[in-house]
């Protein structure tokens, strides 16, 4: 017989500042009781959480060798510091969500970029590897989210399987705010196939296409 799903609740919230500057305040939460045993955590930027009806917010997946290391195959430090730099005006929570690799984790992912080195585009690099396109589960998002008492927000990002998911657990979207496209050395083709195969709203000009 299933077990009924536990309610998550917050566990923590630890404030301090954080930015490129290290100086924008924010609190980190931990929760108890998510889906799984991943640490995921979120970010609450003005206390948007208790204070806002309709927070912005942002779903970001762990990504290692971009939001550390600034590495120039993708976009994702970029886009995390868009938001940490948005909250810090507006107020706001992210949501890091520890899905390394949309889920294959750090080491599979290092494996997908050896074989897009060779011309394989990133889903397809997945697949050649055993897996499918895209692992992620959003629904210990949808937790935290209750968790913290927001049940309708504006979202920050350019997949739409992040909204969809929201809203098959109940969160209502009232918008979608496309972030910025971050075009780097190596990052051309990438981008362009998250437009066409994962169906991301990425605005891609011409002058944006792979030379
Ligand atoms: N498997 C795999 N994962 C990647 C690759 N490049 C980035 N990632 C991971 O992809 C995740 C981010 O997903 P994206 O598809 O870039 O964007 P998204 O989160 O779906 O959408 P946005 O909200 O618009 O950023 C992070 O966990 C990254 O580690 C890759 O080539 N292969
Ligand atoms: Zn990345």
């Amino acid at each position: 017989m299933n077990q009924p799903a536990k309610i998550s609740q917050i566990r923590t919230r630890v404030p301090f500042q954080v930015g490129r500057r290290s100086d924008i305040p924010a609190e980190m939460l931990s929760f108890t009781d998510l889906k799984t045993d991943k640490e995921h955590v979120a970010l609450v930027f003005k206390q948007a959480d208790s204070l806002q009806d309709t927070p912005l917010v942002r779903i970001h997946s762990e990504c290692l060798t971009g939001d550390v290391f600034g590495s120039s195959r993708c976009d994702c430090g970029e886009q995390l510091n868009e938001a940490i730099e948005k909250m810090a005006e507006q107020g706001g929570i992210i949501l890091y969500m520890r899905q390394e690799g949309r889920g294959i984790g750090l080491y599979n992912k290092l494996d997908a970029y050896q074989l897009q080195i060779k011309g394989i585009d990133t889903y397809s690099a997945n697949n050649q590897l055993g897996f499918d396109d895209d692992l992620r589960d959003f629904a210990e998002a949808a937790q935290m989210l209750k968790a913290m008492g927001v049940s309708q927000l504006k979202l920050l990002s350019n997949n739409p399987r992040k909204q969809a998911a929201l809203e098959q657990h109940g969160i209502k979207v009232t918008e979608m705010q496309s972030t910025g496209v971050y075009r780097k050395q190596d990052n051309h083709y990438y981008l362009e196939t998250k437009a066409t195969r994962g169906k991301h709203r990425l605005k891609l000009t011409k002058d944006m296409q792979p030379s």
